[in-house]
């Protein structure tokens, strides 16, 4: 994995990610690269989209000099930001094979927004399979085995089957199954940037074979970033960087939140059930599983603005009293690693350390914010 994790088999969770030395607030523990990207921009609104169609960063616009590149077979539909952006893709991501089948599905007016984005996985992990075999077989070792909706499952095989080449090559209804159950378990979203304002969409779906191992926790003791529309120094403005968020000893299971940390435990537990195929029972779940409706209402206000963690809604300063009771356990969390941005929830973690010093800087996961980090 790298010099810090290792994988380890455990009881109830399969595969999971632990470190393999003691670990530093903010060290980098992986950072991992796509073998699979698709556009999650909804039907029809990506025509005109000012994104590129491989690296998935924004296009500027500029007046001067030529900023987009086109496919030479479908125009108006799919944009490159560079020449070099456009000969890679036409060659791996671009093929001629997705070419025409995107085409094919751009035709389909009516199709819901999930179906969508389903077939576009498709579409590119059949063309993984023809341009990349080796990754394909490491998405194929990927958790999921079963997609249970067969409705979907029915429609979306015979709209793959019906693509050029999908059909020669025979690929069968039980592998687009797998495949959209692993679509399911394992896409990372790479995120429109924040704006207050509205809530943030997803710009592309990634597969990111190793990530695909963290297992989930409620108050993870790790968090990702992306930085697409960056310029990155190493690596690729697609690779997603995660880090640890406080320090760790060895062999402690290194754990990601799958969704914003502000969810209520019913939220939680309806998605981890639904989208995950399992029931968590993280530290945080075991103490609000005990909660009365009233007690979350309180953390809500809490989360909401009266920002003080103490659930009494009056915005003083009791947070350090029910730090130390066994009923609040988790306030301290929200307090030093929650952005307190309107609207923002994301995650903080500190810069990576300097000279073995740990940094004071913490970023935030979803906006982007660098603060002082406050609590001690
Ligand atoms: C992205 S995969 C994580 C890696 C996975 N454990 C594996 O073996 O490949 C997500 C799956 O891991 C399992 N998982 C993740 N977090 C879990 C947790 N807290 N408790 C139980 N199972 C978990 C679930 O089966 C979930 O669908």
């Amino acid at each position: 994995m790298s010099d810090s994790i290792k994988m380890v088999e455990t009881l109830n969770k399969g595969r999971s990610l632990v470190s393999c030395r003691p670990l530093k607030a903010g060290e980098i523990v992986l950072k991992d690269s796509p073998i699979l990207l698709y556009s999650a921009v909804p039907h029809g609104a990506d025509v005109g989209a000012n994104y590129c169609s491989h690296c998935f960063r924004t296009i500027p616009n500029s007046p001067h000099s030529p900023t987009k590149f086109h496919c030479p077979n479908c125009t108006t539909a799919t944009l490159f930001c560079s020449p070099n952006c456009q000969s890679i893709a036409l060659s791996t991501s671009h093929t001629p094979f997705v070419c025409q089948s995107l085409t094919l599905l751009r035709a389909l007016d009516s199709l819901p927004h999930d179906h969508h984005l389903q077939v576009r996985f498709l579409i590119s992990a059949y063309n993984l399979a023809m341009v990349s075999p080796s990754h394909f077989q490491t998405l194929l070792s990927l958790q999921g085995q079963t997609f249970t909706d067969d409705a979907s499952l029915t429609f979306l095989h015979t709209f793959i089957s019906s693509t050029p080449n999908v059909g020669s090559f025979g690929f069968s209804v039980e592998l687009t199954a797998a495949l959209l159950a692993k679509d399911k378990l394992n896409a990372f979203g790479l995120m429109e940037p924040f704006d207050q304002s509205k809530e943030r969409s997803v710009r592309a779906y990634g597969i990111y074979p190793r990530a695909s191992f963290f297992n989930h926790d409620c108050l993870p003791n790790a968090c990702r970033f992306d930085y697409v529309d960056s310029v990155v120094e190493c690596g690729s403005n697609t690779d997603i960087v995660v880090r640890v968020i406080h320090d760790l000893p060895e062999g402690r299971e290194i754990c990601l939140s799958y969704f914003p940390v502000n969810l209520k435990y019913s939220e939680r537990q309806t998605s981890l059930k639904e989208d995950y195929g399992f029931t968590c029972d993280c530290d945080r779940c075991k103490v609000e599983a005990n909660w009365s409706d009233d007690e979350e209402e309180e953390e809500d206000m809490d989360d909401d603005g009266d920002d003080d963690g103490d659930g009494d809604g009056d915005g003083d300063d009791g947070m350090r009293v029910d730090l130390e009771t066994e009923y609040f356990p988790h306030a301290y969390f929200f307090a030093r690693y929650m952005c307190n941005k309107e609207n923002c929830w994301g995650t903080l973690a500190p810069l990576p350390p300097g000279d073995a010093r740990p940094s004071t800087v913490m970023e935030c996961n979803v906006c982007g914010n660098l603060s002082k980090c406050e609590v001690s």
